[in-house]
């Protein structure tokens, strides 16, 4: 019996969740792409001391004030002690103790006998940052399982962090099946062109995996035993394996075989989803104790990608630390039709501010040509179809700003 697709999504997911490998220290300028492991904490005061937000002089009292001394940035001021003083400060300097107020170099005068005049700046800018302003020693500023990029890795620079505490990214790799498949040159005579060798690494990594050039292999040859040892040479080195075709019972799928020859236990084995239908995914236990996981594709080229969303997505966000992948919601452009029983993943494209679908074509599940014009899936639950106007979960695809403009 197949297993409803937000079902499947979340077995996935809890299965990478518990099998998370363990945190590990990384320079900051390393970690972008990982995934902290534990909050992200202030460890001062931000700023950590007063700081003069100009060039000009921190003065007390009343004017004229006599310049008594200069701080610049890296220094530290001493106190003003006496009304009627003042110090040069620099932008980024220490505002002294002491000090009442800051004036801009460009608002003030000298006197002949070198007194400094001017008017503090009144208005909505503070031309200096209080202790704290940003953050309170000990504040989290951002929770654990937050994805690593280059502005977390400069906040935690800010707060005085050399390195980060965060989760391995998992090494992922992919064995293409099929005999019929060429690895160059145009399609006919009853083969066609693999079109999953070259695209699933490229959708791996953008889930956070690490997929190395060697660690893709195929086609693999349609036999069990070039199966078996395939599968078990690429588990040797990689926490997750894909595989693409062979997932139903015709005369050559050997994926069901090699995986009962393995000892692999099913988290997922057939999903209520069209396309995609037989995808699975199993856990293989490893020889250093740690789970291996095998993730089935199957061979219709749009179903497979459908798979790796569905269920490698998931499964990679559990294995770094990383929330659930959450659906947002969008406005159905046109009507979708339902698929009864199962889950209709209808291939759309945004409109250019991202709050409506329209389905494109060219949508078969050995096809390509729509996913390759579409930003994700309009999301028809069982029993349901999309009327024009209906709000609707969006799955989509992992593309980067600029892609699919
Ligand atoms: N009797 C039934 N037959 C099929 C059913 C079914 O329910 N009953 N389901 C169909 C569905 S749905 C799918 S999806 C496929 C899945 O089959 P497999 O995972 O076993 O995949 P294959 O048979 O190996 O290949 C299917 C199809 O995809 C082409 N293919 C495979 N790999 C690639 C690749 N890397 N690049 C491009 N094209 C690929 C292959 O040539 C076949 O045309 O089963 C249906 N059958
Ligand atoms: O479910 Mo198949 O994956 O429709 O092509």
């Amino acid at each position: 019996m197949s297993i409803e697709w937000e079902e499947a999504r979340r077995l996935a997911y809890e299965a990478g969740r518990a099998a998370a490998g363990p945190a590990e220290p990384v320079a900051l300028p390393d970690a972008d792409g990982r995934t902290l492991a534990e909050p992200l904490r202030a460890l001062t005061d931000l700023p950590a001391f007063p700081t003069s937000s100009i060039d000009g002089w921190a003065v007390r009292g009343p004017q004229p004030w006599r310049p008594v001394g200069r701080v610049l940035a890296g220094g530290v001021a001493a106190p003003l002690t006496e009304d009627g003083t003042c110090v040069e400060i620099a932008t980024g300097a220490m505002v002294p103790t002491g000090a009442e107020a800051l004036v801009r170099i460009e608002a003030s005068t000298r006197d002949d006998d070198g007194r400094v005049r001017g008017e503090p700046r009144q208005g909505y800018v503070p031309e200096w940052r209080l202790p704290g302003e940003e953050a309170s020693k000990d504040e989290e500023l951002l929770p654990a399982g937050t994805a690593v990029d280059p502005a977390v890795i400069g906040v935690a620079a800010t707060c005085g962090y050399e390195s980060l505490n965060v989760y391995r990214r998992p090494r992922a790799g992919l064995l293409v099946f099929g005999d019929e498949l060429l690895t160059a040159g145009t399609p006919g005579a009853g083969r066609v062109r693999d079109s999953l060798g070259p695209q699933v690494p490229g959708w791996l990594r953008r889930y956070g995996a690490i997929v190395e050039p060697g660690s893709v292999t195929g086609p693999v040859q349609d036999t069990l035993e070039a199966h078996l040892a395939a599968v078990r040479g690429a588990l040797a080195g990689a926490e997750l394996v894909c595989t693409t075709g062979g997932t139903m019972h015709g005369p050559v799928d050997h994926l069901h075989p090699t995986l009962a020859e393995l000892g692999a236990e099913y988290i997922v084995n057939t999903v209520a989803v069209r396309p995609g239908y037989p995808m699975l995914l199993a856990r293989v236990p490893g020889s250093d104790g740690r789970p291996r996981f095998l993730a089935g594709l199957p061979g219709n080229p749009q179903s497979a990608v459908i798979a790796l969303i569905t269920l490698v997505a998931p499964l990679l966000a559990g294995l770094q630390g990383r929330p659930a992948p959450a659906l947002p919601t969008v406005e159905a452009a046109a009507k979708v039709r339902g698929r009864g029983d199962d889950t209709h993943l209808a291939l759309a494209r945004l409109d250019h501010d991202g709050r409506s679908a329209t389905p494109v074509g060219h949508v078969g599940s050995a096809m390509l040509r729509g996913l390759s014009n579409a930003h994700g899936f309009i999301v028809v639950r069982p029993g349901t179809e999309a009327a024009p106007g209906d709000l609707v979960p969006f799955l989509p695809l992992p593309l980067v700003i600029g892609e699919r403009p």
